[in-house]
């Protein structure tokens, strides 16, 4: 386990990020990253805006890298169609082609990766069963629940059969129990040696799925591994603190004393100090005493919202 380095030293990457960044514009969707994923199913873990689509398209070929290299079984997906036959992609938008069958637009997708006629009608046949959407088959796509959207749109990525499967935000919207097959499901494609990368913006469905994960904010990899050693990882990272106050000097001199602060300095100017703790809650049970004192004022109180812990908890708890 390692902060965005590579997973698993004896097999080889089949997808990898050199360094890549994505501007859209002024914004930034990709920062700077880094990432080897290996066979088997990883989850791509983070807030809203994390970046996760973007990379995701960035792996598809659909976004063009700004910097950096991108490649999938060794090879750069933008501009590259070839790519397509290996490779199949779950999008997260709900935009199908609404007024075709299921069945139709499974072929439609299947000739577009480049099956002949008679095998795109096999492979359609086969993903329908393969995700139990064979009874709807016959109907619109536009009458379609969320949830058998979601299978129809899985049938589409994985038509043609490619041994490397991109899912934008899978489960979102699903029942329970469609939730658990579809869990099931691509836990059986990446069983048969496929690499499948799915976000995710609530950890216990990743975790359902895989214990591998790559964690992702504003646009950077924060974290990359088995998710007992991200968790450890938290434990043994300092939580930071940020107390705005009129009275830093009187407050940083008193918080230096506390034994569950680890580290102190004044910021921003002087008017605020940041804390690190190992004992968070400890810390903010203690701090309202201390805010009463006359001395110590305390105007405002954040926690970094860089920090692993802080996008780990948004996770956990959403
Ligand atoms: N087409 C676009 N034009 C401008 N900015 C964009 C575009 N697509 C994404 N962004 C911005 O890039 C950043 C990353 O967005 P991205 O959609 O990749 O995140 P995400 O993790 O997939 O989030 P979500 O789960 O909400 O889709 C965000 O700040 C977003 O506003």
């Amino acid at each position: 386990m390692s902060m965005g380095d590579v997973d698993g030293p004896d097999e080889p990457a089949v997808i990898e990020f050199r360094s890549v960044s994505k501007w859209y514009g002024q914004v930034i969707g990709v920062n700077n990253l880094s990432l080897r994923v290996a066979r088997g199913v990883t989850g791509l873990l983070g807030p809203n805006g994390a970046g996760k689509s973007t990379l995701l398209q960035l792996a598809t070929g659909q976004l063009r890298p700004s910097q950096g290299e991108v490649r999938v079984l060794g090879h750069r997906p933008w501009n590259n169609a070839g790519l397509n036959r290996y490779v199949g992609l779950c999008p997260e938008q709900d935009a199908l082609f609404e007024w075709m069958t299921g069945r139709k637009f499974l072929r439609a997708s299947a000739a577009l990766a480049g099956l002949g006629r008679t095998a795109a009608r096999e492979a359609a046949d086969r993903a329908l069963e393969h995700v139990k959407m064979t009874a709807h088959a016959d109907r619109i796509v536009r009458g379609y629940s969320k949830g058998m959207r979601q299978r129809i749109k899985l049938a589409q990525a994985l038509v043609h059969d490619p041994q490397v499967l991109f899912l934008d935000e899978p489960l979102t919207g699903t029942d329970p129990v469609a939730r658990r097959e579809l869990i099931d499901l691509i836990a059986g494609l990446a069983h048969e040696g496929r690499t499948i990368l799915v976000s995710s913006h609530v950890l216990y469905e990743v975790q359902a799925l895989t214990p591998r994960i790559v964690l992702m904010n504003r646009g950077r990899l924060v974290a990359f591994g088995d998710v007992r050693n991200i968790r450890d990882l938290i434990d043994a990272h300092p939580h930071r603190i940020v107390l705005k106050s009129p009275n830093t000097r009187n407050l940083a001199a008193k918080l230096v004393r506390w034994d569950d602060v680890v580290g102190v300095e004044i910021a921003r100017g002087g008017d605020s100090i940041v804390i690190e703790t190992h004992a968070p809650d400890q810390f903010y049970r203690r701090l309202p005493a201390l805010a009463r004192e006359a001395d110590s004022l305390i105007e405002e109180i954040y926690s970094d919202d860089d920090s692993l812990e802080a996008v780990f908890k948004y996770l956990v708890n959403s």
